[in-house]
C-alpha cells in the first residue's frame, strides 16, 4: 500500500501489509531496551519526505477530521490541531495497528512491575474493543500545526478511564529546513526528587514512542512509578507538522 489518501470504505477491512513490514524490521529488543531505561525511543526513519509531506497536506482537508483545537484557547499553548475521524487514512491506520503489538509487550510489562493487574490484548483490534465497552469510541490520532511563536505545553494525552501507556509521535517537517526551535520534550517526574528530561532529537519521518503518564524506574531497592508529560519549545521560525498517533480511543 502506499499513498495518501485512499478511498475510503469503513466496512472494508484494511489489508494491514505495508505497515508490519516496515514496522518489523526495527530492532525492537534495542527499542524496548531504550523505553525501558528513559522511557522513550526513536525509530529512525518511519516516514519518507514524501508520505511525510502528504499527510501534512491533509491538514487542509477538513473531511479527513472530527475536530480542531486552538491550543491558545483552551490555554494549551500556541498552535493548532486536529483530530482525525474514523476511518483513519490507510498509512497512519496500519502503521499504529502495527506498532501496537510490539509496544504492548513493553506495556504489560511495565504494568507488572507497577503493581497493575490490567494488562493489554495483544493486537489493536482487542484493544479498540476494550475502548469501546468502556465508552470510549472516538478516534484520537492527530495532525499539529506550528507557526512562529507557537509551543505545546507540558501535557498528558488521557481521554478516559482507558489508556495505553505509551504513545507515538512523528514529525513531518524537517529541522532547521522547514522550521526552527520546536523541540519535543519529554518530563519526569520522580517520587521525593527533581524532575528529569528528556529533549528528543528528531529529523523528518523519524517517530518517537514515549511513556503517556506512568511508567516503572528500576531504583536500588526494585522499582518505583514516575510520571510523565510532553509538549513541544517554542518554534522560531517556518512551519513545523506532527502526526500523533495514541492508542487509545476519547470518550
Ligand atoms: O508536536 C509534537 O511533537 C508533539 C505532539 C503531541 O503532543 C502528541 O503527539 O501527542
Ligand atoms: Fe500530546
Amino acid at each position: 500500500m502506499s499513498g495518501l489518501p485512499r478511498p475510503q470504505s469503513a466496512s472494508l477491512p484494511v489489508p494491514n501489509a505495508y505497515g508490519v513490514d516496515r514496522v518489523a524490521a526495527y530492532d525492537w529488543q534495542g527499542l524496548t531496551r531504550e523505553l525501558d531505561d528513559y522511557g522513550c525511543t526513536v525509530l529512525d526513519g518511519l516516514l519518507s519526505p514524501e508520505e511525510c509531506r502528504g499527510i501534512a497536506d491533509l491538514y487542509a482537508r477538513e473531511t479527513h477530521f472530527r475536530s480542531h483545537v486552538h491550543m491558545a484557547r483552551h490555554g494549551f499553548g500556541r498552535g493548532e490541531y486536529r483530530y482525525f475521524a474514523y476511518p483513519l487514512p490507510a498509512l497512519i491506520d496500519e502503521l499504529r495497528t502495527a506498532l501496537y503489538p510490539h509496544l504492548a509487550a513493553t506495556a504489560n510489562a511495565w504494568n507488572r512491575r507497577m503493581g497493575i493487574e490490567a494488562g493489554y490484548p495483544a493486537t489493536h483490534a482487542d484493544f479498540l474493543k476494550a475502548c469501546h465497552s468502556a465508552g470510549q469510541n472516538r478516534p484520537t490520532p492527530l495532525l499539529l500545526q506550528y507557526g512562529p511563536g507557537d509551543f505545546n505545553c507540558l501535557h498528558q494525552d488521557l481521554y478516559g478511564d482507558l489508556a495505553f501507556p505509551i504513545q507515538v509521535a512523528i514529525l513531518l517537517s524537517e529541522p532547521g529546513r522547514d522550521f526552527t526551535g520546536g523541540e519535543l520534550v519529554l518530563t519526569e517526574q520522580r517520587p521525593r526528587m527533581q524532575s528529569r528530561v528528556e529533549v528528543v532529537p528528531l529529523r523528518q519521518g523519524d517517530a518517537v514512542a514515549f511513556a503517556v503518564h506512568n511508567r516503572p524506574v528500576q531504583g536500588s531497592r526494585g522499582s518505583y512509578r514516575v510520571n510523565l508529560r510532553h509538549g513541544v519549545s517554542r518554534v522560531r521560525s517556518g512551519q513545523r507538522h506532527t502526526l500523533g498517533l495514541i492508542f487509545h480511543d476519547a470518550r
